[in-house]
């Protein structure tokens, strides 16, 4: 019986998937061979040496230890794309709220004095109105910082809308290259997309290359009414820039998923609960996908999604399976099969893979592997976490 540590609300399309008979999955498991999670913090947890795996049911990972993870030979995977069209439905709604001045217009007519008699009423709603006139998205310029899974569908979207888009993403992967629109404009740089944009959308992960990314320095370069949307991290922004720019009304409007004190209480900022991903669908995608990718790692050793392994996939064929981790060094996986080949044990398929430091391999073999065999592959220098299925 396998065991899964759940945290958080996770929606139970993807709990179910995991067989009764099989898995125990529950949040108060002692020794789990995976952790599956949403926003809970594992950075000030420590790991049983049972746990194996660590599946966030979202994008962000900066929730988990990932390099401590990665040093333990514990697999994080994620869930790319699973909620980028929920965020992209809040980034538009967002848009909305700061340019037809939706909030107030909203609290305008919840307030009105229903013991006015009806033309004196009408009268209220259309004298009220003028207060919230607005401005349309049609013609005007997006900046989109990071063109991955939400920013490319938000890109997409704000095309469609009639707004021309420009966007900024250095290590756009190849793949997501692919995706985009050939509309959207490159921008260089944050100040020259800071320039032209009277929108600007954060979609990067939070790590130490995006800390601040929008700072007092670039601020400064924005256009004059800029509305800029945050639904990435806190961190990506430099509050007291932001705060200072609102100030001087550089920046008109801020909307923001991740509230702080610093922001409340202010007309010009638009505050949600860290809501991006809270839809149906979306916690459903999210948790399916989590599922599938976990039960594929514990019970066939495959990589799918996972930010720090290396990602690869095996059919299985005939015969038994061994997976081992090693430091990505010259000569080790030769070794095992030199051992292999010792033994008289034919290899049927095998993938190996490298990321960074760490190398992963998948072999499937004619013969069940003995104890010895299994032991004999984790003797060697720079192999661990040695399975067989
Ligand atoms: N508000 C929410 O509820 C919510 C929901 C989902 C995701 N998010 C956040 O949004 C982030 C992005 O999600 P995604 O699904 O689009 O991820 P993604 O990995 O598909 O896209 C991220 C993009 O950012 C780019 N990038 C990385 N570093 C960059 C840098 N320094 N400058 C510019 N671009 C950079 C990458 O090349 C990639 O294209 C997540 O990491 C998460 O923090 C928030
Ligand atoms: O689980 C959530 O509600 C938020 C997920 C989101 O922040 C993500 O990074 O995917």
């Amino acid at each position: 019986m396998r065991s899964i540590r759940t945290y958080n609300a996770i929606s139970q399309k993807g709990l179910v998937l995991f067989p009764e008979a099989q898995y125990k999955v529950d949040s108060v498991v002692g020794e789990p061979d995976a952790i599956m999670l949403r926003s809970h913090n594992l950075h000030q947890e420590t790991f049983t040496d049972s746990v194996k795996a660590i599946a966030r049911c979202g994008a962000g990972v900066n929730n988990i230890p990932v390099e401590e993870c990665t040093k333990q030979g514990i697999v994080v995977f994620n869930t790319p794309g699973a909620n980028a069209n929920a965020v992209k439905e809040l980034v538009l709604g967002g848009m909305l709220l700061a340019s037809r001045n939706l909030l107030d217009a909203a609290s305008f007519s919840q307030l009105l004095d229903t013991n006015l008699e009806s033309g004196e009423f009408n009268k209220k709603v259309e004298g009220g109105k003028k207060k919230f006139v607005g401005s349309e998205l049609a013609g005007k310029t997006l900046g989109v910082i990071g063109l991955g899974a939400i920013g490319a569908n938000i890109a997409h979207a704000a095309l469609a809308l009639g707004m021309k888009v420009v966007g900024y993403d250095p290590v756009l992967s190849v793949e997501a290259a692919w995706r985009l629109s050939s509309d959207v404009e490159r921008a260089d740089n944050l100040p020259s997309l800071l320039a032209r944009c009277d929108y600007v959308t954060l979609h990067v992960p939070a790590n130490e290359h995006t800390k601040n990314m929008l700072n007092a320095e670039n601020l400064e370069q924005a256009k004059r009414g800029l509305v800029l949307l945050n639904f990435a991290r806190g961190s990506v922004v430099e509050e007291a820039a932001v705060l200072a720019e609102l100030e001087s009304d550089r920046i008109a409007k801020y909307v923001c998923d991740f509230p702080s004190p610093a922001l409340m209480d202010r007309d010009d900022v638009i505050l949600l609960p860290h809501l991006g991903a809270s839809t149906g669908e979306a916690e459903d995608n999210c948790a399916e996908m989590a599922a599938r990718q976990l039960m594929d790692f514990l019970e066939n050793g495959n990589i799918q999604n996972s930010v720090n392994f290396p990602n690869l996939r095996l059919e299985r064929s005939e015969g038994y399976r061994i997976t081992f981790a090693n430091d990505n060094v010259p000569a080790v996986l030769s070794g095992v099969l030199a051992l292999l080949s010792e033994m008289n044990i034919n290899v049927i398929d095998m993938l190996n893979k490298s990321r960074g430091e760490v190398a992963y391999t998948i072999l499937d073999v004619a013969d069940q592997p003995t104890d010895e065999l299994l032991a004999a592959i984790e003797a060697f220098e720079h192999v661990s976490h040695v399975n067989t299925f």
